[in-house]
């Protein structure tokens, strides 16, 4: 039977929910062309090699975690496969008592001390095997977190930049699958190498009772293994490749059921639209399982069909040793039950090793993932800020996000200064908060400088930076900051990374952000979560979240806060209260960045950039930006004050929205 030698994974096509709602196929081809050639080529020879180094990865982990857990699991093999050949050796004995000359009551008196024997190793066997099950319950969940660990903390660190490239994004996601593969492989290379301790066993014993036995219990095992692995293969090919197209389905359902959006899932009709693209697309998986389903099949058949002609030589071989007089009757009996139990065994190691060398994979994933992070780390090392900084200068800064194929940022100089209030403003997509990420050492310039100043002439450019300084000198507020789905308290107080928490300093953060009689009135305080579906869960409006954000950066209190639109969502009281705190903020010696499309507070602040396009191209204080009569800032200024009536309708002259945003968008091929 020919078996083809590449499954096709296109089956099925393009569904029209694919088409409709993410514009196009989701399969990820590049993944699949990239493991297709390392592990996927993969020959038998090698994967056989290459499963025990994993293992022996995996077990290393399980020594540095828990050594006695896993000297148990080793010792309560050995000791099975030792019971498991002594079982053999009594069943021989018991089969040379029964089939010797003499009266049957003498044969079984004679056989009785053969099958105490069998009695004692199978007690022994199933304490051991109780044994074994209790320890390597307790050394699985350790190895997985130790691995888990170790992949989540190398992708904490990746420099952020490093994530925007699709090919270093999709092989840190890739790792993703395998953070429990240890923990599976530990458990199946507990189960494997039961089985094959057992098998080997039988494989001594049969060979010590005739040369001929051993080949024949290979013959038999051979093509159910190959059936193992080619299906193993088969499926973590289809597993990867239709990866994009699971995340589509798993949030086509998570959007469901999330509280955010469930008006328009019941008001503009969108569940119906989600369930039937969700649908859709399950039954192009469902075509996939299908066809998975069938190729198994197909391999079950020749694995089987090859292993059934296997025994039936096996059974040839063994009826000519007996007839032509090589071997003894018993010892024939002997191998039948060998023959037999092996066989039973092998559809276990089988299942075993089809699962360990899937759960191979994957981990190979993690680990290449965890590698990768590794070349890409923020360096851990670098010098020392200049105590205290007083100014970061960014020196003809341009920077160009990784795929897209023109700059976000060109040429920017800026000066952000303790004790200021520094404004960035300009038209959406003009580069505001790229310009902050700059500034807070999240992405480092294509080209341009970035200086950390102190003293005159103490600077340090922020490349040859210990980051972890510059990320302990910067509060970020992010316009789209986290919304942990935690205690109120932990959404303050997350804002100094793993200091402990200070309740007292928390509720001041809270106080000056307007939001502390809101969560101390909550039934739970400041033990309430921030999320409703849980117990003492609650649900905070967005401008209430909004404070809470502000909290968490004041929380924070670093010399440099870079806020990105803070006032989005407050009433205008509240708008007014927290300008008015980031201004007395600047009063007590930090600074400021402020990004903001609310002129009226920009009005205020020591210094404002106007931002077009990537280019600064006004900066001054606001008088000076109003007094330029040509001036964006005051075309932007005057378009918002007349919505209020406050100045003549200047629409016309509102700043067009720019075609190079579309071009920036482009991929590059
Ligand atoms: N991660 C990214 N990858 C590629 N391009 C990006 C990325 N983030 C932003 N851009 C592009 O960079 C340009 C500047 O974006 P940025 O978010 O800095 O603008 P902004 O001035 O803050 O806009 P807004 O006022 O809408 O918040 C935009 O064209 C945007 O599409």
């Amino acid at each position: 039977m020919k078996l083809r030698r590449k499954p096709d994974l296109t089956a099925g096509g393009i569904s029209d929910a694919e088409r409709e709602l993410y514009g196009g196929r989701l399969r990820w081809d590049r993944s699949f062309v990239h493991h297709e050639g390392a592990l996927i080529r993969m020959g038998f020879g090698q994967m056989a090699a290459a499963l025990p180094r994993m293992a022996g990865t995996v077990l290393r982990t399980g020594w540095s975690v828990d050594r006695r857990a896993l000297a148990g699991v080793v010792a309560a093999q050995v000791g099975q496969g030792v019971t498991a050949a002594w079982g053999l050796v009594a069943v021989n004995g018991i089969l040379t008592q029964l089939f010797a000359e003499g009266p049957t009551a003498d044969k079984l008196r004679d056989a009785l001390p053969a099958l105490v024997a069998l009695a004692v190793v199978s007690v022994g066997a199933a304490l051991l095997a109780a044994w074994s099950t209790a320890m390597s319950g307790r050394l699985e969940p350790q190895v997985e977190r130790a691995v888990s660990a170790r992949y989540y903390e190398a992708v904490t660190r990746v420099e952020v930049e490093a994530t925007e490239r699709p090919e270093v994004q999709r092989t840190l996601e890739a790792g993703k699958f395998g953070t429990d593969s240890a923990r599976n492989m530990l458990r199946l290379s507990v189960g494997v190498s039961n089985v094959l301790i057992g098998m080997v066993a039988a494989a001594v014993v049969l060979a010590s009772l005739h040369w001929a036995l051993l080949p024949m219990l290979l013959a038999i095992a051979l093509p159910r293994g190959w059936g193992a692995v080619r299906s193993a293969r088969r499926e973590y090919v289809s597993r990867l490749h239709w990866v994009d197209h699971r995340r589509a389905i798993a949030s086509l359902l998570a959007y469901l059921t999330r509280p955010h959006a469930a008006g328009e899932i019941r008001a503009h009709g969108a569940g119906v639209k989600l369930l039937g693209g969700y649908e859709e697309m399950s039954r192009q998986m469902e075509a996939e399982q299908r066809r998975l389903a069938r190729a198994q099949a197909h391999t079950d058949l020749v694995a089987g069909a090859g292993s059934g002609l296997a025994s039936l030589g096996c059974y040839g071989v063994l009826w000519w040793l007996l007839t032509s007089g090589g071997l003894p009757l018993a010892v024939g009996g002997t191998a039948v039950v060998a023959i037999r139990n092996s066989t039973a065994r092998l559809t276990s190691l089988i299942q075993q090793v089809n699962r360990l060398y899937e759960e191979m994979l994957f981990l190979t994933d993690t680990k290449n993932a965890t590698e990768l992070a590794a070349q890409h780390a923020i360096p851990h090392t670098g010098a020392s800020l200049p105590s205290p900084v007083r100014t970061v200068r960014v020196e003809n800064v341009s920077y160009t996000y990784p795929g897209a194929n023109s700059p976000s940022l060109k040429e920017v100089s800026l000066s952000v200064r303790r004790g200021q209030v520094t404004a960035l403003v300009g038209a959406n997509g003009s580069g505001k908060t790229t310009l902050t990420k700059i500034l807070a050492g999240l992405l480092l310039p294509t080209s341009g400088k970035v200086w950390w100043e102190g003293e005159p002439s103490e600077r340090v450019e922020v490349r040859a930076a210990d980051r972890a300084e510059v990320f302990a000198s910067v509060g970020l507020l992010a316009q789209d900051f986290p919304h942990w789905e935690m205690t109120a308290a932990t959404n303050v107080a997350i804002g100094a990374g793993d200091h402990p928490r200070d309740m007292t300093r928390v509720r001041q953060a809270a106080q000056a952000a307007d939001v502390r009689a809101l969560i101390e009135g909550l039934p739970h305080g400041w033990d309430s979560i921030c999320f409703k579906g849980y117990e003492r869960g609650v649900q905070l409006s967005g401008g209430q979240w909004q404070k809470l954000g502000n909290a968490r950066s004041r929380y924070r209190n670093a010399p440099f806060f870079l806020v990105d639109e803070p006032t989005s969502a407050l009433d205008p009281r509240a708008e007014i209260e927290a300008f008015e705190g980031l201004w007395s903020l600047a009063d007590s010696g930090h600074a400021v960045v402020l990004v903001t499309h609310r002129l009226a507070a920009t009005a205020k602040a020591d210094h404002i950039y106007v931002l077009d396009q990537g280019r600064i191209v006004e900066e001054g204080t606001h008088e000076q930006l109003m007094s330029r009569g040509d001036g964006l800032y005051r075309e932007m200024f005057q378009a918002q004050a007349a919505q209020y009536g406050l100045a003549p309708p200047s629409a016309d002259r509102l700043p067009a929205q720019r075609a190079s945003d579309a071009r920036r968008h482009r991929q590059a091929p």
